[in-house]
Order: C-alpha cells, then structure tokens, then sequence
C-alpha cells in the first residue's frame, strides 16, 4: 500500500539516522537510488549530456552528488546555482571532472539555457522539503528553464510545497520525480501533483510512523473486491437502492445503473423521478424506460417527485446513492431527508448534493445521530456550493483554500458536516470524518467529460452496499474507474466506462492466488 507522510513525519524518521554515524549515510543512499534511476532511464551515462540545477540545502546536495558520480561515469555534467552550494556535493561534482556556473558571478540566462536546451536531462535539486514559500526569483528564472519532459525532480519538484502541493508561483515541471524514504504528501495533491510526473520511491531506511495520507494499489484493491461466496445470493451480496434520473435528465441514471452493476451488488433497484403512476415505458417516465432498455436486470420503481413513501416501498437495501439526473430542489431534499433518517449508508452526489448541503445548514448535527455513514462525491464546483450551504464558507475563500491547502480544506469540512468526503477531480481525495484520507492515484484527465461521475457513483453504492466501508469504498470506486479510464479508446465517453469495469476487475482478480472471502453478507 502506498504511502504519504508530512514534511515534520519524515525530519523526525531522519532524526535518529542522522545522528548516528556513518555521516552522510542517508544522503548516500538517495543519492544511489536516484544514479540508477538516471542510469537506467538514459540507457547509457557515458557521454549523456546532464545538467543539475543545484540549490543550497541538501537537495542541492543530492542533485550535485548524483551529478558527481554520473561525471564519474563519463557523463558531461553542468550544474548551474543561483546562490551558494552544499559544500561536498560541488567539491565531489568538480573532483569528478563537472563543472559549476554561479553563484558567483550568477549563470547567464543565455548560458544556463543554452546547456539545458542541449541536455539529455536535468536534475531539479533547487528545494526539497525544506522549501518554504514561492520560489526566490533567482530560483524561479532556472526553474522556468527546466523542459518538462527532459526534467527529473529530485525529492520534489522544487516550487511545489511538500507538503500540502501548493505551487505559489514558478515551479519545475517534471517528467519523472525520484523521492527519498516515503512519498511526499504534495506529490499526490494538487495543484503539485500535476508537476511531478510519475514518482520512482526510493528506499533509504527509514522507519514510519502511520501516514497521513495512503492509497490503494492493484492489490489493496483486489483484496478488498467484494467476491460471491459459495452461500451468496443476491440479496446476501447486497442490494443498493439508486435514487436517480429524472424527466429532465435520464441518461444520468442510466449511466450511474452502468457503474452499479459492474460494482458488486446482487440486486439493484433504481428509483426514478417520474410522473406518479407512470409505469415504465410510460413516455412520462422517460428514465425509467431508458433503464430498462439499457439495463433490463436493473428493477424500476418511478415515483412522483419527492415521495419518499414510495420509495422505500420499492423494497429493503443494504446502501443508498441519490443524485444523479436529479434536479436540485425541495422534491430531493424531501427524498434525502427521508434516506437519512433510515439507517443504510448513503452515498450523496450531483442533484441530491445542495439539498444535503441545505439540511446540514438547517441542522448542522443532521448526520452525527446516525451510525452509518454518509458519503459526499462533489467536484470542485459542488465541493464550494455544498460547504457554502451547509457550514456558511464564501466559495470565492473555499477555491483559494483548495489551492493552497487541498487535504486540509477537505479534511475541515469531512469533520464540520459528519460526511465522508470524495472530492473529485486529479487526483480524488477521500476523507473521513475523523480524518484519515485516500489519495487516488489512477485515471487521466480524459475522464474529464459529462457522466463519468454519475458512473462513479453507481459504482461506489454498489460497493458500500456489498458491505465495503465508506472509506474505503469511496477509494476502491475511484481506483476501479480510473483503471477503467486508463483502458478506454480516446477520447473517452462515459458510457464507456462500464463496459471497461469487467476486463479491469478480472484481471485485478487474476492478480491474486486465491479468491477473498470479500464482504458478503
Ligand atoms: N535530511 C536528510 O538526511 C536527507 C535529506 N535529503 C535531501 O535533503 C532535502 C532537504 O534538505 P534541506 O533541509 O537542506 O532543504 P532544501 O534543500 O529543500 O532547501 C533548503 C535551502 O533552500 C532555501 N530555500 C527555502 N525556501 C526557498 C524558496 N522558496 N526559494 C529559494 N530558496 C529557498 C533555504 O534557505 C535553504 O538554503 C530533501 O528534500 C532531500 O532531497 C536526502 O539526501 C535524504 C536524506
Ligand atoms: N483532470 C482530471 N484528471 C483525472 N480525473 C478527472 C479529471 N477531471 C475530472 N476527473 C474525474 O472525472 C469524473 C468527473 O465527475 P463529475 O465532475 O461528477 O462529472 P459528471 O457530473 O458530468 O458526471 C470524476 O471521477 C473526476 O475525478
Ligand atoms: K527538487
């Protein structure tokens, strides 16, 4: 399971490695780590043109190690510094027979970017985790030189905040990020986690404590996939009820039935906005009849607007998901108001999102007197509005505070509203109530397009009515449809993407020796 830890978590895992001898230890290891990374990516060191970017602290040092030892090897090595130099590492790059341009004088513009116009690669070592703030000017005017696709960030792309992935002005664009002892935080949040490329872990000893931020891989996933088991029925496997689709907007529903059945529950029944006895293929219950067309397993109950009597009528579930194709309105708010006070866990998105957000408003303690739980899928937009209605944030202060600080803005509104949050967008967060979080590391920016959060959804009450904990539901939905992306042709749509979930689920099955028990009832 991969995992993330704060800037002050891995200082206090040095802490006793670097007291002890032999001095230097630590940063030997990084150092051999990201030479064989290089080594391994250029295919041959001798002759490789490399340039360093070298700042002042120990990331400088690491940078201008490598440096020295791919010189070594015959590289050509350049390493170009806007302000004074970690002592060892430019005294070993120039013993080794590299050269170094600044701080004094400072390395012309034409210079610095004429050697790494001609590059093979460059070596970001300006700030590691010791960067506070937006880069200095100096720094930043290198920086902008790095070409993203030749550029390796050492530790982390310098300007990205380490820590909460803030990226204050200029900041390196990387190809490719070789990190030391655990990933950063900032590397797996945004806006920093567009800037790192792929990030190559490497080991140097370090030992943790528990992360402050994890996320699921292929095999965590596979684990955690509710299997059927020799006594499964499809009630036993769990049944989800589905409040979705309305006259005005019935593909939604149609795409959020797509993602729950390929999610894991035995049964599913989808209630629909439509007129009241309209029965479906009614013309008047427009997404009840595209359901059944698309999906004739799925079991359509129509209801009129608002009426949650009916809904429950529809039959026992084990978790409910409302939201898609439904139109914001005191009609939803009457439905979600019911769903709340029964007890099944509940997965809340799109249509259902402000009128949750309006009852959390009216009575902040709406979701502290239930014991399952609630799970929110906003995007960024819903995200503002949702916390807007229910905790009073102005959305202009709410953007901001994304920007800078996502995990934490996210984390200050799971605690304030009793919700597991899932904010969508790169890298989707998944945040409980009392804190602990997921990061999602698959998927692409294809997904990016109208109805592939309406599928996530399905998918995710699928999973929590299978019996998965919100969590880790909200988590393993989110790896599942990013796999699924990563599979679809391009441009992707979002009807695609169930028919996806199947080869991306056995092969994830086929990874593991043995069938998992799973969560069956
Ligand atoms: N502590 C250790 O034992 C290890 C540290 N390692 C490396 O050391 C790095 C941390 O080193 P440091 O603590 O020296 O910190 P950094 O090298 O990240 O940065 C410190 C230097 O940057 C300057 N600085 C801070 N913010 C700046 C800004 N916004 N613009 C321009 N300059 C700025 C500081 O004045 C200082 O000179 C890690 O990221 C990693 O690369 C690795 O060698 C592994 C072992
Ligand atoms: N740039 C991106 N990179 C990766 N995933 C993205 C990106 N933009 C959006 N997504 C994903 O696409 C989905 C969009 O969901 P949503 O905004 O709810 O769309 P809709 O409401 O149209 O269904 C989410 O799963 C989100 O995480
Ligand atoms: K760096």
């Amino acid at each position: 399971m991969p995992n993330a830890h704060t800037v002050d978590q891995v200082r206090a895992a040095e802490a006793p490695l670097l007291a002890g001898p032999p001095p230097g230890i630590l940063m030997q290891r990084a150092v051999s780590g990201l030479v064989a990374y290089v080594a391994r990516r250029l295919g041959r060191v001798h002759g490789a043109r490399i340039v360093v970017l070298a700042g002042g602290g120990d990331n400088g040092g690491d940078a201008l190690w490598a440096g020295a030892r791919l010189a070594a090897r015959g590289a050509r090595v350049d390493a170009l510094a806007p302000g004074r130099t970690h002592p060892e590492g430019s005294a070993a790059l120039l013993a080794a027979g590299g050269r170094l341009h600044g701080p004094d004088p400072a390395p012309a513009d034409e210079v610095a970017r004429a050697l790494v116009g001609e590059a093979d690669l460059v070596l970001d070592g300006l700030l590691g985790i010791g960067g506070r703030g937006g880069l200095r000017p100096a720094h930043a005017r290198l920086a902008a030189f790095a070409p993203p696709r030749r550029t390796v960030a050492v530790d982390v792309p310098s300007g990205v905040d380490a820590d909460t992935g803030e990226v204050a002005g200029e900041a390196v664009r990387a190809s490719a990020t070789v990190t030391f002892g655990t990933h950063k935080r900032g590397l797996w949040l945004m806006p920093g986690a567009a800037h790192t490329g792929p990030v190559e872990l490497v080991d140097i000893g370090l030992v943790l404590p528990e992360p402050d931020l994890r996320a699921l891989d292929d095999a965590d996933v596979a684990a955690l996939l509710p299997v059927p088991g020799a006594a499964s029925s499809k009630y036993r496997r769990g049944v989800l009820g589905l409040v979705a689709g309305s006259d005005a907007y019935p593909g939604a529903a149609v795409l959020a039935v797509g993602g729950a059945l390929r999610g894991g529950a035995g049964y599913l029944r989808v209630i629909t906005e439509g007129r009241l006895g309209a029965a479906p293929g009614d013309p008047h219950s427009r997404a009840a009849d595209l359901v059944l067309r698309a999906h004739p397993e799925a079991v359509v109950t129509p209801i009129a607007p608002g009426d949650g009597t009916a809904m429950l009528a529809a039959g026992r579930v084990q978790a409910w998901a409302i939201g898609p194709g439904l139109a914001p309105g005191p009609p939803v708010r009457d439905l979600l108001a019911t769903l709340l006070g029964a007890d099944e866990p509940v997965v809340v998105d799109a249509g259902a999102l402000d009128p949750l957000g309006e009852l959390l408003g009216a009575d902040p303690a709406v979701l502290r007197g239930r014991s399952a739980p609630v799970l929110v899928t906003p995007h960024e937009g819903e995200f503002a509005r949702l916390t807007r209605l229910a905790l009073g944030w102005d959305p202009r202060t709410t953007d901001t505070e994304l920007a800078r600080d996502r995990l934490g803005t996210v984390r200050r509104a799971a605690a304030a509203t009793g919700a597991t949050v899932l904010l969508k967008g790169a890298r989707t967060l998944v945040v409980d109530p009392a804190g602990a979080a997921w990061a999602n590391l698959t998927g692409s920016a294809w997904l990016g397009s109208a109805g592939t959060g309406d599928v996530l959804t399905g998918l995710i009450g699928s999973l929590l009515a299978a019996g998965v904990p919100a969590t880790l539901a909200g988590a393993v939905g989110a790896h599942l449809h990013g796999r699924a992306a990563e599979r679809a042709a391009l441009p992707l749509a979002a009807s695609d993407l169930p028919d996806l979930l199947p080869r991306v689920v056995t092969e994830l099955l086929d990874g593991e020796t043995a069938p998992k028990p799973g969560h069956c009832r």
